[in-house]
């Protein structure tokens, strides 16, 4: 019996679908069919997951729930195709099912033999020139680490050196140019390491810069050094991880004593403002060309909120009050297990009343001198310094709060690292509002875990 919807069902299935209910599987029948073109009987089983529920009508069409795996033997047409779940088989709506899904479990299986580093993408990336040149165009950032080695450069003399990371070699250019030590190890993985010996020799620094191609975990140096220096910050200081290869390579190469560039890390963490951000992702919804969008709102949020916005500009304005440290990273005693879940916690007394949109982010690293009692250098990323090519990090709540002058905000941020995607990590951001007047106190909490990427 074949129900009416089916008329259109192509003869072979007919036949097919009488042998199944004669008790042959679909397998079996496969011997008694001389079926039009053979490849569909050959066509590979494909999986698809139901994208909802569906309640079969008649006894040839199945019933499923959504998010049930469905294995399709065959498409007779674009509307109904014969499929199989839990051994039951029979028609099934195509418009219910969903491939991607099945491919993006595929893919998962796929993906998870990709490297957990991405190292092909990520080298990749440095192997261009793109990010080099954003990032030699970044003056402060440049210009604090010239200052590192132009302020050291007597401590410098005879003192060996690795620069890791050194993309196009820059620190090491510095190191040779306005210093004497005696040995510079370049370490670049990236193919970008070929150009920077080129730019060794260019400069005339080949005796005293050796380049070394090769992750830092891995390169073998000829022996210990005295100091490390490496650009290794990421967007909210640490994403991309290069953190561990610098801790990895100081274990392994730093002599006792010597000395770590940057020396010390640290996070700050501040409520801001972000009118203009919240008016151009959200607010716009509210009347475009006149008409009422605002039920793309939840849509916006979900895909302008939901990640942290890289590279963002706050204005010192758009500071509820003053910014407070919540990590302080030693790089002398920080281990790579400390990486994996990095706690701050923060107290901010509001000085302004305002629209509490969100907490921004940004990181400080601090040089110390080779010389007790020297001079420190600082590269701060903030509002209050020269615009840096990190720019600041934003985390945008989900909905605003107007705030008060006297409330306060207080809780913590966590940033646990990625266990699988070894560059990636979650922001999670706790927070109490307490609000103080005449009649009450009032206390709003809120919690939101922000994905940096994955
Ligand atoms: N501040 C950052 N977020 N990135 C800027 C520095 C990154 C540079 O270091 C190189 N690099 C990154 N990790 C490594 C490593 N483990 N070994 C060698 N070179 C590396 C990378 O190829 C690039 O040229």
């Amino acid at each position: 019996y074949i129900s009416s919807e089916f008329t259109d069902a192509p003869s072979y299935f007919v036949k097919r679908f009488n042998l199944f209910l004669s008790g042959k599987t679909a397998g079996e029948s496969k011997s008694d069919m001389q079926t039009e073109n053979e490849e569909e009987e050959d066509a590979s089983v494909e999986e698809y997951v139901a994208l909802t529920n569906y309640t079969g009508s008649g006894s040839d069409q199945l019933s499923f729930s959504s998010g049930d795996t469905l294995l399709v033997h065959s498409k007779p047409s674009s509307e109904w195709w014969w499929a199989e779940l839990k051994g039951d088989i029979g028609y099934v709506p195509a418009s219910y099912l969903r491939q991607d899904a099945a491919a993006a479990a595929a893919e998962e299986e796929e993906e998870e033999d990709e490297d957990p580093w991405q190292d092909e993408e990520y080298f990749g990336s440095y192997g261009k020139l793109r990010l080099h040149l954003e990032m030699l165009s970044d003056k402060s950032r440049t210009e604090a680490y010239r200052q590192v080695i132009l302020s050291n450069s007597a401590s410098l003399r005879n003192k060996v050196v690795i620069d890791l990371g050194c993309g196009t070699g820059i620190i090491s250019l510095f190191c040779a140019q306005l210093a004497q030590p005696s040995e510079v190890f370049a370490v670049e993985a990236s193919s970008m390491a070929e150009y920077t010996r080129q730019l060794v020799k260019q400069n005339g620094c080949e005796a005293v810069v050796t380049v070394l191609q090769g992750r830092a975990e891995e390169i073998e140096l000829p022996e210990r050094v005295d100091v490390l220096v490496s650009e290794w910050m990421g967007n909210c200081l640490l994403f991309e991880f290069m953190v561990e290869s610098v801790l990895v390579a100081r274990d392994r190469w730093l002599k006792e004593g010597g000395v770590m560039w940057p020396s010390s890390a640290t996070l700050t963490l501040v409520p801001c403002q972000a009118n203009s951000y919240y008016a151009e992702k959200m607010a716009f919804w509210e009347q475009p060309y006149g008409l009422d969008f605002t039920p793309l709102q939840p849509l916006a949020q979900q895909e302008f909120f939901t990640k942290p916005k890289f590279s963002h500009l706050i204005e010192p304005d758009d500071c509820l009050t003053t910014p407070c440290d919540v990590l302080c990273l030693d790089m002398y005693t920080l281990q790579v297990k400390d990486l994996e879940e990095i706690k701050g916690q923060f107290h901010f007394c509001l000085e302004k009343s305002g629209v509490f949109h969100g907490f921004t982010a940004w990181f400080t690293v601090h040089f110390e001198s080779l010389e007790t009692g020297g001079a420190t250098v600082e590269l701060n990323t903030g509002p209050n310094s020269e615009p840096t090519h990190w720019k600041q990090t934003l985390f945008m709540l989900d909905r605003p709060v107007s705030v008060f002058a006297g409330d306060s905000i207080s809780g913590n941020i966590l940033l646990r690292r990625n266990s699988v995607w070894r560059r990636h990590m979650t922001v999670t951001l706790h927070w109490s509002i307490n609000s103080s007047t005449e009649e009450t106190d009032t206390t709003q909490v809120g919690t939101k875990s922000f994905p940096m990427w994955r």
